[in-house]
């Protein structure tokens, strides 16, 4: 898939296939049959008819897991807005090649095949305080890398990313899609106060110099996010075109796919939010995109952690769904009318 311009990409972002809402209904009227008090598996219930609208099937599967984890390299890591180097992310993509990193540990207990893509991490961005972090074709070509690597076929696909600097990119997203700054800012890699202040300062700095394309969801994504948080946004904009729910990561992740939550008020409907971050952030991001988070670890590493470990409910979710009797087959009694 190649976008030829912001125009043709946010055409795409606002075409969007609605699901198999018959799917979702039928697997809702089938948890009604089942041995237990209606609606007394909660959000699990939800989760399976969510994953049937999605998958476009009754019966929903999750044979096919992936974890994808897009990396790349950001420029305004000069301003200081990390507490680790920029060479970190080449070294961690090393890593996940050696399986060395956490989601390569969870992706195995999880069930999910573990991909990484690395955008160019060789080739920082430019730094956003000074010029737009990607040109109108970098960051469309960074989209068109995120959206081929979604397979047809997939039954779910796990966001995850690695880019020393991009909750500093991340919180200048958010700060131009929904307005403030500070409330988004956080500690990422765990800066000290002054480092919270160097990310302040540099997001006011990209507020004022990118503030003419800033109303625009990917012209802003282009000037202050990075490759990898655009090929996220193209993963998930496929994924919706392939018939592939999403599980959402961190902050990072969010920030990346807000802006098609932007674009179509429906546009993330297929994707789920695992967990939410201990990023400062998230919280209040995941709530402006009104998403509700599955999970709340404390955790606060990105690479797709969080939402690894909402594969498994899901397959919890879904073996219940399968797996129970009816109240007819098991010749259990109904409640009383
Ligand atoms: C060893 C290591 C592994 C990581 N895995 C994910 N991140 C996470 O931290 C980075 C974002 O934080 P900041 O904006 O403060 O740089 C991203 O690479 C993110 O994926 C890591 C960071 C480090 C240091
Ligand atoms: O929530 C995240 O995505 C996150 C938080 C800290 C560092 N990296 C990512």
């Amino acid at each position: 898939m190649n976008f030829a311009s912001f125009e043709a990409l946010r055409v795409a972002c606002q075409d969007l296939p609605v699901g198999d809402q018959a799917a979702g209904q039928a697997v809702a009227r089938r948890q009604d049959t089942l041995t237990k008090p209606r609606g007394s598996l909660g959000r699990l219930e939800e989760l399976v008819a969510w994953l049937a609208r999605w998958q476009g099937r009754e019966v929903p599967s999750l044979d096919r897991v992936k974890v994808i984890v897009f990396a790349g390299s950001h420029g305004v890591t000069a301003q200081g807005v990390s507490a680790y180097p920029s060479e970190v992310t080449a070294q961690m993509v090393a890593n996940f090649a050696a399986g060395g990193a956490a989601i390569n540990q969870l992706a195995r207990v999880a069930g999910a095949e573990l991909e990484v893509i690395s955008l160019d991490v060789e080739r920082p961005t430019a730094d956003f305080t000074l010029a737009p972090a990607m040109s109108e074709p970098e960051f469309l070509a960074a989209v068109a890398r995120g959206y081929e690597t979604v397979e047809d076929g997939l039954d779910l696909l796990c966001l995850g990313e690695m880019g020393i600097g991009n909750t500093t990119a991340a919180a200048a997203i958010a700060a131009a899609l929904f307005g403030g700054i500070d409330q988004w800012i956080g500690r990422g890699t765990g800066v000290d106060d002054a480092g919270l202040g160097r990310k302040a300062a540099a997001i006011e700095v990209a507020v004022k110099l990118h503030g003419e394309v800033l109303h625009d969801p990917l012209r802003a994504a282009a000037a202050v996010g990075g490759r990898e948080l655009a090929a996220m946004l193209g993963a998930t904009l496929a994924a919706r075109h392939k018939g592939v729910p999403v599980l959402i990561d961190g902050f990072v992740c969010t920030a990346a796919v807000a802006p098609l939550g932007k674009l179509h008020a429906h546009g993330l409907d297929h994707a789920i939010a695992a967990h939410v971050s201990a990023e400062a952030g998230h919280g209040r991001l995941l709530s402006a995109m009104n998403l509700k988070p599955l999970l709340d670890l404390g955790m606060r590493l990105g690479e797709g952690t969080g939402a690894c470990l909402a594969v498994n409910m899901l397959r919890s979710a879904l073996a219940c769904h399968i797996g129970m009797a009816s109240f007819a087959d098991a010749g259990v009694s109904e409640k009383a009318e």
